[in-house]
């Protein structure tokens, strides 16, 4: 096991009914900060079997307050349909608020766009870089489902590198461009010029 593996510990799964069907939640911690993530599981799978998963950012103001400044919640709950309409699959979500840079900091950055930057220019105003985030504990928890081959529902192509580097086969991914809005059009517009995130070009227009 290498060292950022160690980091990681799986802590206890339960049931977890939902509007779309009934999962099972599992814990996982990482052991140097206290952080807390959980993923959830919908049915059986085979050995070597691909299973759609989706990688979650937790996105407090999207997922649990309904804003529409971006995609997140409309991601979010595409993801948790996609899966029980296939009738298996998973769903990390990765308390990475903000893209890394917390809940207060997001809206400070929110503060900086609303008088004009964009999210990127926001973020290295306030001294981050664009994106912090880390994948390591996909692995961890990928593996404690038994999954090794995935596809991906992502328009991010850096958690596809990120889940590869892990040693997770990314056998396809699975656009999901749900929940474009006038609101957050702009957003994704930048996403998708400066971060690289794949859109259909119509969608934005
Ligand atoms: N710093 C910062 N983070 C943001 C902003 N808007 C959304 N986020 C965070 O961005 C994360 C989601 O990342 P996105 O770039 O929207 O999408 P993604 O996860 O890279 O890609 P997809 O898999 O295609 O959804 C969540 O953690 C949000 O809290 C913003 O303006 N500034
Ligand atoms: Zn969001």
């Amino acid at each position: 096991m290498s060292q950022s593996e160690e980091k990681f510990e799986y802590v206890s799964s339960a049931t977890l009914p939902t509007r779309w069907g009934q999962f099972r939640i599992h814990g996982f911690v990482e052991t140097d900060t206290d952080q807390e993530h959980v993923a959830l599981s919908y049915g059986n799978w085979e050995e070597g079997e691909v299973v759609p998963i989706r990688i979650h950012s937790e996105c407090l103001t999207g997922d649990a307050l309904f804003s529409t400044r971006c995609d997140c919640g409309f991601q979010l709950e595409k993801a948790l349909q996609n899966i029980v309409e296939h009738g298996k699959g998973i769903l990390l979500y990765l308390r990475q608020e903000g893209r890394g840079i917390g809940l207060l900091n997001k809206i400070r950055a929110y503060n900086l766009q609303d008088n004009g930057l964009d999210t990127v220019e926001a973020n290295e105003h306030l001294g981050f870089d664009a994106d912090l985030r880390d994948y390591g504990i996909c692995k961890i928890m990928l593996a404690e489902l038994g999954v090794k081959r995935v596809n991906l529902m992502t328009n991010n192509p850096k958690k596809r590198a990120a889940l590869e580097s892990l040693g997770v086969e990314v056998v396809n991914r699975t656009p999901i461009d749900h929940g474009i809005t006038d609101d957050n059009r702009h957003y994704l517009r930048t996403k998708t010029e400066k971060l690289g995130h794949e859109f259909d070009p119509h969608l934005l227009k």
